[in-house]
């Protein structure tokens, strides 16, 4: 199967996975409570142990979900998250085993700098750039040995539960071993002797028929008893993996994998729809470690805030608790990886106070991989609860410009107790349709942009197993729908000219190729964007071929990362460079990027009713070179000539706020007179149309938000919109008052910080301004095409930005 990894790179990434053992480092003194620092014991990706006496409901019921794919962090709310007693999070205290393994599985040729101490200061440098360096692999007989020590079988009794002990006594591997060890040594004294295998001399085959009667295969077969399907799935996995050495003569593969796949959805609840596509990406055996893998835990892990503290320090503060920690990896300077705790984690004093996040380790890579720099314009498009967000701010150590944007003012609210909590002083905040970002912040307007798209949470089974019985493909299309929608809005905020950067970073907890390559793909059809290194040491090459599909092969240059290679959830990760501004000239301009999957896309579409390309073309959206229309060359460039002429215009007043913005900084004023001017230059701007929201086939259940922003004109109309839209998001969607950290409005909000400009603050939680787009449905479409209040105006959310940094300025130097 095309872009399957091969047993040799995969024997690669476990050599590698052992590589990341890193050296036992330690804070203090390693017999201080609270230290293991043995890395061999979480740094590989441990199989869950499936009871064979306990039901399958009861491994499936699974009360410690999130709530779906968009929590891919903790909320953090109330600093209650993993606190003791809590059914909904993430329990207090993990054992060991559990916390087990956050392996650094790399690709062949990659190497993992095992020079220094993981708590060595240089980790902790308040540096944006966390890649080590160097390749030495001087630990590698050492963690050979810790391997064998690893595979030997023997019980860390110490460690482990009553409840995990027993479940080691019943363990169903065990058993499934040594009827492997049997099967094996039968094959090899029946090859010895020159026999076929599976058979032995004089003696019909001892193992009953894996498969029922050729005669009986579509008989219902009726309740089976759970241990038999999960011998007889390690069985067929056996045999498909050698196909014409051990199979039943006269049985077909479609025959062994029909019933793989039956026993699949039996034992561990997948649909089908699911089985299918890990059966299409992967081979029999590693699809079956992934489901493996999504049946356990990752191990619990958190970012050092570096806004606050040290991850030394921090280590040493949460080990004085009773915190049994690590470093996370020689990947990571500001992670550590819990093992267990007598304290809720989510609930210390550190964390009150903001010295961390709770955050799946996964999450650090597309912050890593954005890379942002301190002074430049950021933008998170959908941010919620935070987790990306306040580590952007803590790269850019609070200087700059960060914009968080959510489009669900309920989740916003975790964003801004995130922030706070977090001591981030350089993020606005919005609730904004991601797409229609373009409009609102003008385009080309930040350095880089960070879009860790809403998606189908593929990658993170193992929080929410209803996504193994529920997900489809047609929503799967929808996910990809709008993620092609969110990602041309977040390549065209972006300045291909900025001197710093001109990167766009796209990310899901998806392992779908619908929902990654195919996207990027898609992006690189439309923009001139071209895709580069991440910039990550680890991580498996994404996919330039999948089942009949080709993407542009530089997609190779993406990363994904699972659970049972890595122990991380799921995840993609892909970089974007943008080259120029603009849309790339639809006849031609595409040409060297392969078509995408759009073709079953819109298959799907016509299954649901939903205007295909076809139906779509006749009103002028859908891509004339799809339906063999091409446009002539340069049509659309003039179509587009309008609005980049207004996004010309607009950047120039942009540079003309800036710069006052920074005058403004120097002379560190309050902020009114900057503020004004802001106001004044920015409400003379019109809204440019979102070439994002125009370009992509709007999916029938996500319509299109209008695209007309208000008129703008005098200043004075622009102050009295500012003021409005002040006033009107200091209430949520339902009329709450947002807690605390709403501006009430601009001109309320600077005379505060005049009041409170001589007051000594050391570590004062600013509140982050929000500013709202029309309300909005659950899935960010806007409730009605004609707006009730007044809309987006192009620059209301650079006006709110600017007031508020005018008035931190002081803030903003470095710390
Ligand atoms: C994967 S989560 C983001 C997690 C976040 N980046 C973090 O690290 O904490 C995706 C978020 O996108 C939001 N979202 C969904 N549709 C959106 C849209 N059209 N525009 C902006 N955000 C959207 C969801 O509400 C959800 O909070």
């Amino acid at each position: 199967m095309a872009g399957r990894p091969n047993a040799k790179s995969r024997s690669a990434e476990a050599a590698a996975g052992k590589q990341m053992k890193a050296s036992t480092g330690a804070v203090t003194n390693s017999k201080t409570k609270g230290f293991t620092d043995h890395n061999k014991k979480w740094l590989k990706p441990k199989a869950p142990v499936a009871s064979p006496v306990e039901p399958r409901e009861k491994l499936m019921d699974d009360s410690d979900t999130d709530d779906g794919v968009m929590d891919d962090e903790f909320d953090g709310q109330g600093g209650d998250a993993l606190s003791a007693g809590s059914s909904e999070e993430e329990p207090a205290v993990r054992t060991v085993s559990e916390a087990k393994g956050i392996s650094g599985g790399l690709n062949d040729g990659e190497h993992v700098s095992m020079r220094g101490e993981l708590w060595s200061d240089e980790d902790e440098s308040f540096e944006g750039d966390e890649a080590g360096e160097g390749d030495e692999d001087e630990e590698a007989s050492e963690d050979e040995d810790d391997e064998d020590e690893e595979d030997d079988g023997s019980d860390d009794s110490d460690e482990l539960l009553d409840v995990e002990k027993k479940a080691r006594h019943i363990d169903v591997d065990r058993v499934t071993r040594e009827a492997e060890a049997k099967a094996e040594q039968r094959a090899m004294q029946t090859h010895l002797k020159g026999l076929p295998e599976g058979e032995e001399e004089g003696d019909e085959p001892s193992r009953p028929s894996l498969l029922p009667a050729a005669d009986a295969a579509d008989a219902d077969q009726g309740p089976q008893d759970l241990n038999t399907v999960l011998r007889r799935m390690k069985e067929l996995a056996r045999v498909l993996e050698s196909f014409q050495q051990l199979r039943e003569e006269g049985r077909s593969r479609a025959e062994y994998m029909d019933q793989l796949k039956k026993d699949i959805r039996e034992y561990y609840g997948y649909n089908g729809f699911m089985v299918d596509t890990l059966l299409g990406m992967f081979t029999v055996a590693e699809a079956l470690e992934l489901i493996e893998a999504n049946e356990g835990r990752r191990p619990i892990t958190l970012r050092t805030n570096t806004l606050k503290t040290r991850r030394r320090e921090l280590a040493a503060a949460l080990i004085a608790r009773g915190v049994n920690l690590d470093p996370i990896g020689k990947w990571s300077k500001v992670g550590l990886v819990v093992y267990e705790s007598n304290v809720p984690v989510g609930a210390t004093p550190e964390y009150m106070a903001g010295h961390y996040m709770l955050q799946g380790a996964s999450s650090f890579l597309p912050v890593m991989s954005l890379a942002p720099q301190e002074g430049e314009q950021v933008v998170d498009m959908a941010a919620a609860p935070g987790g990306k967000t306040t580590y952007i701010a803590a790269l850019m150590r609070n200087t700059g410009m960060l914009f968080a944007n959510e489009v669900n003012p309920q989740r916003l609210k975790s964003v801004q107790g995130n922030l706070q909590r977090m001591g981030v002083t350089n993020a606005v905040v919005s609730c904004y349709d991601g797409r229609e970002l373009p409009k609102a912040l003008g385009a080309h307007t930040v350095d880089r942009a960070l879009l860790d798209a809403p998606c189908s949470g593929t990658g993170v089974i193992s929080k929410d197993p209803t996504v193994k019985a529920n997900k489809s493909q047609q929503e799967i299309w929808k996910c990809a729908h709008l993620q092609k929608q969110l990602l041309l809005a977040a390549i065209d905020l972006v300045d291909a000219g900025s001197k710093t950067g001109g990167y766009v970073v796209y990310s899901t907890c998806s392992i779908m190729v619908e929902e990654n390559e195919n996207v990027v793909n898609y992006a690189l059809r439309k923009r001139h964007v071209k895709v580069v290194p991440t910039g990550l040491e680890f991580g498996r090459e994404g996919f330039a071929k999948y089942r009949e599909f080709r993407f542009h092969p530089s997609l190779t240059q993406s990363r994904r990362f699972y659970p049972h290679v890595h122990n991380l959830d799921g995840f993609f990760v892909c970089k974007l460079k943008k080259v120029a501004n603009g849309r790339k000239e639809q006849a031609g301009g595409e040409d060297d990027v392969p078509s995408d999957m759009e073709g079953t896309e819109d298959a799907v579409a016509a299954e649901e009713g939903a205007p295909t390309k076809a139906a779509a073309s006749k009103t002028g959206r859908a891509d004339g070179r799809k339906q063999g229309k091409r446009k002539a060359p340069g049509a659309d460039a003039a179509a587009e000539d309008a609005p980049l002429k207004k996004q010309k215009k607009e950047s120039r007043i942009l540079r003309a706020v800036k710069r006052e913005l920074a005058e403004e900084r120097g002379k560190t004023q309050t902020g009114m007179a900057s503020a004004t001017a802001a106001a004044d230059a920015a409400g003379g701007l019109n809204a440019p149309s979102s070439p994002a929201a125009q370009d992509v086939q709007q999916p029938h259940s996500l319509a299109a938000a209008p695209a007309n922003g208000l008129p703008t004109g005098s200043t004075k109309q622009a102050k009295a919109e500012l003021a409005r839209e002040a006033r009107s998001a200091s209430t949520t969607a339902d009329g709450d008052a947002m807690q605390g950290s709403v501006t009430p409005s601009a001109g309320a909000k600077l005379k505060k910080k005049k009041r409170a400009k001589n007051a000594p603050a050391p570590e004062r939680e600013e509140e982050q301004p929000v500013i709202k787009q029309k309300k909005q449905g659950k899935h960010g479409e806007q409730k009605s095409k004609k707006a009730k209040g007044p809309g987006p105006t192009t620059g209301k959310l650079l006006e709110g930005a600017i007031a508020m940094l005018a008035a931190r300025a002081p803030q903003h130097a470095r710390r």
